[in-house]
């Protein structure tokens, strides 16, 4: 037993497999917002929900099983606990957090135990960011991909995270809590049940993530008043992969200056991506769209590789006009300003920038990833409705169907 009764704590290595840890990268990337403190952003569920990505919920649904096990047999309080929260969480250059407890305030007094699960490694995706506790053993954590830590949410476990110097820490971090009201479950259920049922699920359309508030991915947030400064944080994901935005339906060529208004809500319609000097031909629903293909295609860019595509399509890209070109950096300008910050936060450990990588994008894989993005949000027809069942266990002694029905 690591930690003692003075501190109840538990690291466990290798929990989470690595492609489960890559495909948690995949949806942060592609879903997260602005976060709540300072140069943090994150990934709750009730977000992918909000967004029409409940497919999305599916593989966190067998890990909040498997650490709920874990933190309730560990700590003695089988059949007791209650996911509280459930979050992916990014931490950016410059976020940290002092000495503190997790129920450190009236509105957290509910969390008994927390589980934070390391999704990528330190020195190699970010620097800085190590875990410390400030008594007990042991007295600090070097994330790496895999592990997690579980540990007791009052002052017996006081810790702190260094500042991260470079690059983004993810981590997927659970609460859990005794008490019953405050069963994430609960509420992620009321939420699925008022979305609008589509049935038979075989719309595709249907699965398409719609967009949330643009406030939502404005960083800082304190910018989002009128978009004049900080940039939209899916932009940014796009930018640091070699992608552009090309907005095709734009009529107008506006100044910089009411593009800042304007823009923005563009994002929320349909649009193009482009890459260098070439378009590509796709037309995305809206940015959401766009990101989570672009970040799906990077997750699975080495399988692609090898998978034998048999018929290449050979005009999925276009040359782009001079006129395009100065449309999109144009554009570009209002979203992003100045690429720095967003290379800064999004762009990796500096010097292993993919920037200059992507550029020259592989299309015959790209094309591949986009038939295959369209597989992966199939592969459950029924997903709302099999959600609705997971989180539909009223009796909590019953061991979860969670494996079976998935
Ligand atoms: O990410 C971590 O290692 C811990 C984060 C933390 O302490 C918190 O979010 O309260
Ligand atoms: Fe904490």
């Amino acid at each position: 037993m690591e930690g003692s009764q003075q501190h109840p704590r538990l690291i466990l290595r290798n929990f989470l497999s690595l492609d489960v840890c890559k495909e948690l990268e995949f949806i942060h990337k592609s879903c997260c917002t602005v976060g709540y403190r300072q140069n943090v952003f994150s990934t709750t569920l009730s977000h992918l929900i909000a967004t029409n990505s409940s497919h999305l919920i599916i593989p966190f649904v067998p890990i909040r099983e498997r650490l709920k096990e874990k933190v309730e047999e560990y700590f003695g309080c089988e059949y007791e606990l209650f996911v509280e929260f459930t979050g992916l969480i990014s931490w950016c250059r410059g976020a940290s957090i002092g000495w503190h407890s997790d129920d450190n305030r009236d509105y957290l007094k509910q969390r008994d135990f927390a589980a934070v699960c390391y999704l990528n490694n330190y020195e190699v995706d970010f620097k800085g960011g190590l875990f410390h506790f400030q008594d007990g053993e042991p007295s600090t954590i070097v994330p790496m991909a895999g592990d997690v830590a579980m540990y007791t949410a009052d002052n017996k476990n006081i810790h702190s995270v260094d500042e991260i110097l470079d690059g983004e820490r993810i981590t997927l971090t659970l609460w859990f809590s005794r008490d019953a009201s405050h069963d994430e479950d609960a509420k992620l259920i009321s939420l699925l049940s008022d979305l609008p049922s589509h049935s038979p699920k075989s719309d595709f359309a249907s699965y398409l993530p719609v967009a949330a508030s643009n406030k939502m991915y404005w960083f800082p947030p304190e910018e989002e008043s009128d978009f004049q400064s900080g940039f939209d944080i899916r932009c940014a994901r796009l930018h640091v992969l070699g992608f552009d935005l090309y907005f095709s339906d734009e009529e107008s060529s506006l100044s910089a200056l009411d593009s800042s208004y304007y823009l923005p809500e563009l994002l929320k319609e349909s649009l193009q991506l482009a890459c260098g000097d070439k378009l590509l031909v796709w037309k995305f629903v809206n940015i959401m769209h766009a990101v989570q293909m672009v970040q799906f295609w990077h997750w699975k860019a080495s399988e692609l590789k090898t998978t034998e595509i048999k018929e290449l399509s050979t005009d999925v890209m276009i040359p782009l006009s001079k006129t395009q070109q100065l449309k999109i950096n144009s554009q570009k300008l209002v979203l992003l300003k100045d690429p720095q910050p967003a290379k800064t936060f999004f762009g990796g450990v500096t010097g292993r920038n993919n920037l200059q990588r992507l550029f020259d994008l592989d299309w015959v894989s790209f094309s591949a990833g986009v038939s295959e993005w369209e597989a992966y949000t199939r592969r459950s027809p029924c997903s709302h409705l099999k959600l609705r069942h997971v989180f539909d266990q009223p009796d909590k002694t019953k061991p979860s169907q969670l494996e079976t029905d998935l």
